[in-house]
């Protein structure tokens, strides 16, 4: 695992390491950080660095300071570095001096910057960093789109300008990156907008022993492996947790069968099906044991409830009854939005320990969801007094406690309908196995997005769509892949 700091707790660690460092060592030390990724990047593309051109876009701050730095030390191994200075007048002063000493070209029209970009081998993307406020200034934009129209690749300087750094949303002409380079510590950007950003190298800067605890955990596959439940010699069906799974409708036998079945995949040991597609999820996996009612089921560690299930009296029933029950649940979907109608099932749900999982359309029906899904998913858990799992390209999952994971896809082709369902499934697997809802909803989101990109072959190649039923088919050699890592 590891962590995620905000800009500001960043801006604060670097104080007293920028207080017991010579002026500018910092600085230099984060451009020959970028200098070495770019030159590698150049060799990877190019077959070759001597010669090859970069552009450097260099915004006003500190972040341009990096920019011309690590233009100075490509100089150095005989690139062809051309910058663009956005702020002509603040542009950094050492970095400009010593970018003039190796001979670097300097540009400040943009239209020589743009006609300099369409040349490019490589951009560095050095406009704004974690100062940035707002969207890109007109020159910032008109290079960035000049970039991706003349399909330059971009390596950014620590975040991708015209995205937020705390939030990851991305303004409409913000640099999409081919690869990042940060310093010190990840920024929220990095696993929010994960695609904007590439693959983000870390350039150490000193500041560990200044950081905070981590407001943010990425989970790896080895924290995974650790925690998921595979048999013991003294194991039988019941040790390992009993989930029950109370979804789908005549309407929605589909949803049922998705989960259960994801939860059969999940863990070894039982599922118990409750609900009015008993015929369906029989036909489909022989090994559940399906009744008509939550009462009926018999005994299990945990509820699975939701999906497919509808949002009338006899759905709102069905979810009394399971919170009643006093174990942890998994409520999604139908069960998520009779949450946001009824005040007393919320109270209920307190009493338990609970782990919702709304798409951002359900999250807003249970409480409100702005640009800072982070902080909107960290209030909700707390407000509510239940772990919320708010669903996406980057899945976020907040314990009332305070605990915040996030979990980046890595590609995008879970967005299928049905394969909300398959994620239930799982984690209600794991609640029932022990894991706390924080861990379950961690867990089974890299799982469930491991399983989307097995299902649709993108570890191969370019990939294909994949269907929910996929996604759960492939649920077994993600859990294999993902358990290697032990
Ligand atoms: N202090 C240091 O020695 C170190 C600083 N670092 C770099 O410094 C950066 C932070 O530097 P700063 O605090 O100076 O901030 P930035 O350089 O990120 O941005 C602030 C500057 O950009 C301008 N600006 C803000 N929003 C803009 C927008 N939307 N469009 C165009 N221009 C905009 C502002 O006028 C301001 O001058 C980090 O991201 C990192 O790259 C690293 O080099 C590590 C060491
Ligand atoms: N663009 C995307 N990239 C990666 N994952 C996504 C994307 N869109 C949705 N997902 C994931 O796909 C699943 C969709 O769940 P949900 O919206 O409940 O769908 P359904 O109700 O059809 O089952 C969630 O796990 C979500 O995180
Ligand atoms: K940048």
């Amino acid at each position: 695992m590891y962590g995620v700091w905000t800009p500001e707790q960043v801006r604060a660690a670097e104080e007293p390491v920028l207080a017991r460092t010579p002026e500018g060592a910092l600085m230099r030390r984060a451009a020959r950080g970028v200098a070495q990724v770019a030159l590698a990047e150049l060799e990877r593309r190019t077959g070759g660095i001597a010669g090859r051109r970069v552009v450097v876009l260099a915004g006003a701050g500190n972040n341009g300071g990096d920019g011309l730095w690590a233009g100075y030390e490509l100089r150095r191994r005989g690139v062809a570095v051309t910058a663009v200075l956005l702020s002509p007048d603040k542009a950094h002063p050492a970095g400009l001096a010593a970018l003039g000493r190796q001979k670097g070209r300097v540009v400040t029209a943009v239209e020589h910057g743009v006609s300099a970009v369409d040349r490019a081998d490589l951009v560095l993307d050095a406009i704004v960093g974690t100062g940035a406020r707002g969207g890109l200034r007109p020159g910032a934009a008109t290079l960035a789109a000049a970039a991706a129209t003349a399909r330059v690749p971009v390596l950014a300087v620590d975040t991708p300008s015209g995205v937020d750094p705390l939030t990851g949303v991305a303004a409409d002409e913000a640099v999409r990156a081919a690869r990042t380079v940060t310093f010190g510590a990840r920024k929220p950007v990095h696993v929010l907008a994960a695609p904007r950003c590439g693959p983000v190298t870390l350039v150490d800067i000193g500041l560990g022993p200044e950081l905070p605890p981590a407001p943010i955990t990425v989970l790896e596959d080895a924290d995974v492996a650790a925690r998921w439940p595979v048999p013991g010699p003294f194991d039988d069906k019941y040790t390992q947790g009993v989930v029950g799974i109370a979804a789908g409708s005549r309407t929605y036998p589909g949803a049922a069968v998705l989960a259960s079945g994801a939860a059969a995949l999940a863990t070894s040991g039982m599922v118990r099906y409750a609900g009015s597609a008993a015929d369906e999820v029989r036909a489909a996996w022989p090994e559940i044991v399906a009744t008509d009612t939550v009462g009926e089921a018999g005994r299990v560690q945990a509820w699975v409830v939701g999906p497919g299930l509808g949002t009338d009296d006899a759905g709102a029933q069905t979810l009394a009854d399971v919170l009643d029950a006093g174990l942890p649940v998994l409520a999604d979907a139908d069960a998520v939005t009779l949450l946001g109608q009824h005040a007393e099932l919320r109270e209920r749900a307190r009493e338990t320990p609970v782990l919702v999982t709304p798409h951002a359309g359900e999250f807003g029906r249970i409480a409100e969801l702005t640009d800072d899904r982070v902080d909107s998913a960290r209030r909700a858990a707390a407000d509510l007094g239940l772990t919320v799992l708010l669903k996406g390209n980057a899945t976020i999952v907040a314990a009332p406690d305070g605990r915040v994971l996030v979990h980046p896809a890595g590609s995008a082709w879970l967005a299928t309908a049905g394969s909300g369902d398959v994620l239930s499934g799982v984690a209600g697997a794991l609640l029932a196995a022990g894991l706390d809802p924080w861990w379950a909803g961690g867990c089974a989101a890299l799982v469930h997005a491991r399983a989307a990109e097995i299902g649709a072959g993108a570890q191969e190649g370019p990939g294909s769509p994949v269907p929910a039923s996929h996604v759960q088919r492939a649920l077994p050699a993600a859990i294999r892949q993902v358990r290697e890592a032990r």
